[in-house]
């Protein structure tokens, strides 16, 4: 990974910098007044309210632009202030009263020199980490380190299988001579990895490093694990097993590196530096400004991992906004983190205590932000799918599928669009139980679902309906391309070799297929595709049917 963000990226954090400078430069000349106001002892509370907001905000702005110094004395400057307010809302004519004369000239002064902090030119600001393009395609490059020729082959037809590209070297000096993009993976005879000493890890950073090798013992194992090694596989290859394991590791690390992100917020320039951060690192971000009642419309829409929110927007309570939101029962689970440069513990907690799960006090550096939102939707997505997602495949479970079908056939008719639903069934399941035992039937339903995952794409809807019954749904997809696809699928997965009791097996397919734009009510679809796929299952099995209406 880079440590250096796109250009296009910087220069719009820079021009987001120097709106903060302009709109700074006018918030001091009525600062500067009221500081005249303060030290002659004429302010009155209107002026002091006033101060209190303006310094509040530079003190968790100014940093993130990259004036550090400035957003510490706006801070120090709203700690004196504050009392004065505080007596101010108690009716009291000025909240002055609580300044001595000393004080209320050396602040009314202070007020008037913040503009010097501006004019010293504040500091260099530091660049978050790039997270590099993805590739369009949903087939992973994996890179193979393999010296052995014969090896290298089997490994490279057994992956290509489960979908996956293969870039083979013999070493890593070769690998090092290519121009090639850095796979999300690699793959290593685990001789190769020990006798590099560590160089891998250096070289790959981050990625995960599976080793494949045929001695097993512990101590074989330890070495593995204390050079930094992700996962060990024994030879003679599980593929089935070994597929999945690769899926999980890049599945998780997918999950790492992902997010989706709502930004609540009034202040547009620091929004927009929030916003452009974290999508340069990998993050989906929406933002509401202005308006909360656009707020649970884009909820609704977006689907965030997490809400960040801003704990007091012009006269709107965050922490109110957050109460409200958990008047629905949709968004109970949702994590919402407050971003506010309130640093007082008592009211932080009186914050988390109304509806809120975490706090950010502002100002906060760019890598902290992106670092922290990672971890954030990170864990939100597995608790997330916990309750989504079937426990042995990861795919979406019944109910949700079939809500996303549901979905899926409202955007069919909102766009004009067909789209494709089917039901997949594995063939003779039962005989695969019954020969090969309960354990191999599992990993059998386990090589579909990588297989599903691999093949269709990112937006594609892949859900377990039941036992050995899967559902796709293929968005904007027209029949003739959607049978093409599925009969691949079909004759790719026939072709993988399980291991059970009684030796290796292979297991086949049969699935039914149905446009979602034919039928008036999604439930309608699914009845198609399951009656073809009771047509497949009569006529030979392994295979697609197209239902006909
Ligand atoms: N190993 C394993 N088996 C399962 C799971 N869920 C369902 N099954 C089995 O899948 C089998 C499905 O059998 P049937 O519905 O008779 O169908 P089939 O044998 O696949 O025959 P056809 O569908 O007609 O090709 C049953 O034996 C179930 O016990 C699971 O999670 N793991």
């Amino acid at each position: 990974m880079s440590d250096v963000i796109t250009s296009n990226v910087s220069a719009k954090l820079d021009g987001l910098r120097q709106r903060f400078r302009e709109k700074a430069v006018h918030e001091f000349e009525v600062l500067c007044s009221i500081g005249q106001a303060v030290a002659s002892q004429t302010a009155d509370c209107e002026q002091l309210a006033h101060a209190d907001h303006s310094l509040h905000r530079l003190a968790g702005s100014a940093g993130t632009f990259g004036f550090s110094s400035l957003g510490e004395e706006a801070r120090r400057l709203e700690l004196l202030v504050k009392p004065a307010v505080d007596l101010c809302k108690t009716g009291a004519d000025s909240g002055l009263a609580n300044l001595d004369d000393e004080m209320a000239r050396d602040f009314g002064q202070r007020l008037q020199s913040l503009q010097d902090f501006l004019d010293a030119g504040g500091e260099p600001t530091t660049r978050v980490v790039a997270k590099p393009p993805e590739s369009a395609s949903n087939e992973p490059l994996v890179l193979v380190i393999e010296p052995d020729a014969a090896q290298a082959d089997n490994l490279v037809s057994g992956l290509g299988l489960y979908g996956y590209r293969v870039q083979l070297v013999e070493d890593l000096q070769q690998w090092q001579a290519g121009s090639a993009p850095t796979p999300p993976l690699v793959i290593v005879r685990d001789q190769v990895f020990l006798a590099g000493g560590g160089r891998l890890n250096e070289t790959f950073a981050d990625l995960p490093i599976v080793c494949i090798g045929a001695t097993d013992c512990y101590r074989h194992r330890y070495a593995l694990a204390n050079e930094g090694a992700d996962a060990f596989f024994c030879e003679p290859l599980n593929l089935p097993l070994f597929a999945n394991h690769l899926d999980n590791l890049l599945t998780d690390r997918a999950d790492a590196e992902s997010g989706r992100v709502l930004i609540v917020d009034d202040d547009q320039e620091l929004m927009e530096h929030y916003s452009l951060v974290l999508s340069a690192g990998g993050i989906r971000v929406k933002t509401v400004i202005g308006d909360p009642g656009l707020l649970l419309p884009a909820l609704s829409e977006f689907r965030p991992d997490i809400l960040l929110m801003d704990l007091q927007m012009e006269d709107i309570s965050g922490m109110a906004l957050a109460r409200m939101l958990r008047f629905e029962p949709e968004w109970l689970s949702l994590p919402i983190i407050y971003l506010s440069a309130e640093s007082d513990r008592e009211r932080q907690l009186e914050a988390l205590a109304r509806g809120g799960d975490d706090f950010l006090t502002k100002p906060l550096s760019d890598s902290f932000l992106l670092r922290t939102i990672r971890v954030r939707c990170y864990r939100a997505k597995q608790l997330n799918n916990l309750v989504s997602r079937d426990s042995m495949t990861g795919l979406l479970k019944h109910s949700l599928v079939k809500s996303e079908a549901a979905s899926e056939h409202a955007r069919c008719e909102r766009m004009g669009y067909d789209s494709a639903i089917a039901m997949l069934d594995l063939d003779h399941f039962k005989r695969v139980n019954d020969s090969h035992g309960h354990r191999a039937g599992d990993v059998v339903i386990k090589g579909l679902a990588n297989l599903l995952r691999r093949r269709l794409r990112k937006t594609d809807v892949i859900g377990r309906y039941g036992g050995e019954e899967f559902m796709v749904v293929l968005p904007d997809c027209p029949m003739g391309q959607a049978e093409l696809l599925l009969n691949d699928v079909c004759k790719d997965f026939s072709k993988i070799a399980f291991e059970g009791k009684s030796g290796e097996f292979n297991v086949s397919l049969s699935v039914g297929l149905a446009s979602l734009a034919s039928y008036g009510h999604p439930e309608e679809a699914i009845e198609a595709a399951d009656r073809a796929l009771y047509e497949r299952k009569r006529s030979g099995r392994n295979g697609v049917t197209v239902a006909f209406q």
